[in-house]
């Protein structure tokens, strides 16, 4: 193995500590404000209130059973159960390598094969940390992936098909850039992180915007600096959903994070008719345009899909507090079931999944980063 190879992670974990100069967050719009911004000024993406009404309908229908609630996040059998610091740990390094797991093609993915199931996207990522955990290199510990080499990068996210993971090397930079700040700051675990941020979800964001900036998920549109921050806020989602809203994972006001702008909830949203792109954007769309981080068609499609998120919550919200049946299970469980935009989210992310074969025909848009 070449010297620089050897060399590199220790490189990088000492430009992290420069780089990681104070990230100031007054003049970003936050990421509800900039959603409401960006559908306010778009041309290419508008929101459809017939297919607003249509979700937050489906959702509440859902709610009403009282199973759809912060429970369902440890139900996936690829996600941690312990809800302790080591999850906690395992959710911070799923949410630094959570981006961009799209092919060129789509029957051409990046897979893992992990206790005789296949999984890709997403789940592949998961699937990948469980396979090294159990063959006993600890993905999870910052005091080894602070320095990880990209020979153990292409180790632990060895693909089963002929496509690699997308963004290896970047991985590995937000890697040694997360497991050097918390090795300097947070001896080494997240839940020190966490301790920080005094049960409330915005001053957790905040500290993850200002210590990692890996997370810096920002854009400028219409002359304004927009925070989309889409890991960062998915990172306190899954945070609150791994502890099942207690203990660690325990917030005050949970209930300002706000969807997470990837590019799987916009193609949900126009397949439900509460987004509809220009037939200009539909078009480039389906020839897989590769859209550049940043640009104005790209921020549209995040921000707009956020806004209509947002919507949906509150139409729901609505609806509850204007049901007075006796059976709606949330008046008296108000706090475990209320809907949030991250059950929100979470609905329409697995429901994307559910019925991929029946969405195929909505095309995602394509970007490569390392924002979602
Ligand atoms: N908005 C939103 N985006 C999400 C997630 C998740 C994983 N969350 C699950 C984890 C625990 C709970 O069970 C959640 O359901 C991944 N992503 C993003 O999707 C994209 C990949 O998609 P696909 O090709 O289908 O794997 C990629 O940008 C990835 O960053 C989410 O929840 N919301």
């Amino acid at each position: 193995m070449q010297l620089f190879q050897v060399l590199r992670p220790l490189i990088l974990s000492r430009l992290v500590v420069r780089k990681n100069c104070c990230f100031v967050m007054d003049g970003i719009l936050n990421p509800r404000e900039a959603g409401r911004f960006i559908s306010e000024n778009s041309k290419d993406v508008f929101i459809e209130d017939a297919g607003v009404q249509k979700v937050a309908n489906m959702l509440y229908e859902k709610s009403k059973s009282g199973e759809f609630n912060v429970k369902m996040w440890r139900k996936h059998e690829l996600n941690p159960q312990t809800m302790d610091e080591e999850a906690v740990n395992w959710v911070f390094v799923s949410a630094v390598l959570n981006f961009s797991f799209w092919s060129e093609k789509e029957t051409e993915r990046f897979e893992v094969r992990y206790k005789d199931k296949t999984y890709t996207g997403y789940w592949s990522l998961c699937a990948a940390m469980n396979r090294a955990l159990d063959e006993g290199f600890k993905i999870t510990s910052a005091s080894l992936y602070s320095t990880i080499t990209m020979d153990q990068m292409k180790q632990i996210f060895r693909s089963d098909s002929e496509t690699e993971m997308p963004l290896l090397e970047e991985r590995q930079v937000a890697l040694v850039e997360a497991g050097t700040v918390l090795m300097k700051k947070y001896q080494g675990s997240f839940a020190n992180v966490i301790k920080q941020a005094g049960k409330s979800a915005q001053s957790l964001l905040s500290l993850v915007l200002q210590e990692f900036p890996s997370f810096r998920d920002v854009a400028e549109f219409a002359g304004k600096k927009v925070g989309l921050y889409k890991r960062a806020q998915i990172l306190v989602g899954d945070i609150w959903g791994s502890c099942e809203g207690q203990g660690l994972g325990e917030f005050t006001d949970i209930n300002t994070i706000t969807m997470f702008a990837d590019y799987r909830i916009p193609q949900a949203l126009v397949y439900f008719g509460a987004l509809r792109y220009s037939e200009t954007l539909m078009e480039k769309l389906k020839q897989c345009h590769l859209l550049k981080s940043g640009e104005k068609l790209e921020v549209e499609i995040r921000g707009v899909s956020l806004w209509a998120c947002e919507l949906i919550r509150d139409s729901i919200a609505a609806k509850v507090s204007a049901d007075t049946s006796e059976d709606n299970q949330l008046k008296d469980e108000e706090e475990l079931n209320q809907v949030n935009a991250i059950l929100v989210d979470h609905y329409l992310w697995d429901l994307r999944r559910e019925l991929a074969d029946e969405m195929s025909h909505i095309p995602f848009h394509r970007c490569r980063g390392i924002y979602y």
